[in-house]
């Protein structure tokens, strides 16, 4: 009988690396902490951002000097607490969240974070929330992070350029969708959804763009990341 040496399980030496950096370069204080503990115990998806990326958007939202952010799927605002952490004083940032028990569950949290007076959490479903925001004109975001229900993507993007400027920063999430996104006969609107979104970011003469892969506590995933330029 061979004895072929035993290979390290991949999910598992992702997580031991995400916790290797995590420990030893992300702060999650009590507040973030209990932002997770609460929509866990209100029963919502455990879909927030990983710890190492929530500090990677307040980074890059802190580099890019965003006084202005919109969120687009706030969850239970774990991500909106790290994003709204990198505003300087007089900074404001807008969630929007379809579901209203998520928007419930999020304001507390966001409360607990003392950015109650920062963060404007909107109800209902985005493609009926950014057409309010344009119609009170709102003043251009710096930073937009795109995170709700991937088929919405093409649209949000096209949002996402009429409430910016040249110079914002577009960031949308899981883009990756296990690796499905370079399937183009994919039945999953997710896929088909994170595909158009990507040939229009692609395609678009005022963006440019990149997108990363991630692996791991929350599996193979990424993240795209585009510049307004006109
Ligand atoms: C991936 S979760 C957001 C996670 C959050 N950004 C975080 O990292 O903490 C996606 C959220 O988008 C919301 N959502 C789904 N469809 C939406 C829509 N049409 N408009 C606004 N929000 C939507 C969901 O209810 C869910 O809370």
């Amino acid at each position: 009988m061979s004895m072929e040496p035993r290979r390290p399980d991949p999910q598992q030496t992702w997580t031991a690396v995400d916790g290797y950096f995590n420990g030893l370069l992300v702060e999650e204080d009590a507040a973030l902490l209990a932002a997770v503990a609460a929509s866990e115990a209100a029963g919502l998806p455990p879909h927030q951002v990983a710890p190492n990326q929530g500090k990677l958007l307040s980074l890059l939202a802190r580099v890019h000097g965003a006084r202005r952010i919109l969120e687009i799927g706030t969850l239970g605002g774990y991500s909106t607490i790290w994003l709204a952490r990198a505003l300087p004083e007089g900074g404001h940032l807008v969630t929007l969240e379809a579901d209203e028990r998520c928007a419930v569950v999020a304001t507390r949290n966001l409360e607990r974070a003392g950015l109650a007076g920062v963060v404007e959490v909107r109800t209902g479903p985005a493609l009926e929330t950014l057409p309010q925001l344009e119609a009170e004109g709102a003043e251009p975001f710096d930073l937009v992070f795109i995170d709700a229900d991937k088929p919405g993507n093409p649209a949000y993007l096209e949002w996402a350029l009429r409430l910016t400027r040249p110079g914002s920063l577009i960031i949308g999430d899981n883009v990756v969708r296990d690796g499905a996104v370079t399937d183009e006969l994919s039945t999953d609107p997710r896929v088909q959804g994170v595909r158009r979104f990507t040939e229009r970011l692609g395609a678009h003469p005022r963006l440019t763009a990149t997108a990363v892969q991630t692996v791991g506590e929350k599996g193979y995933d990424g993240f795209v990341l585009a510049l307004v330029t006109g």
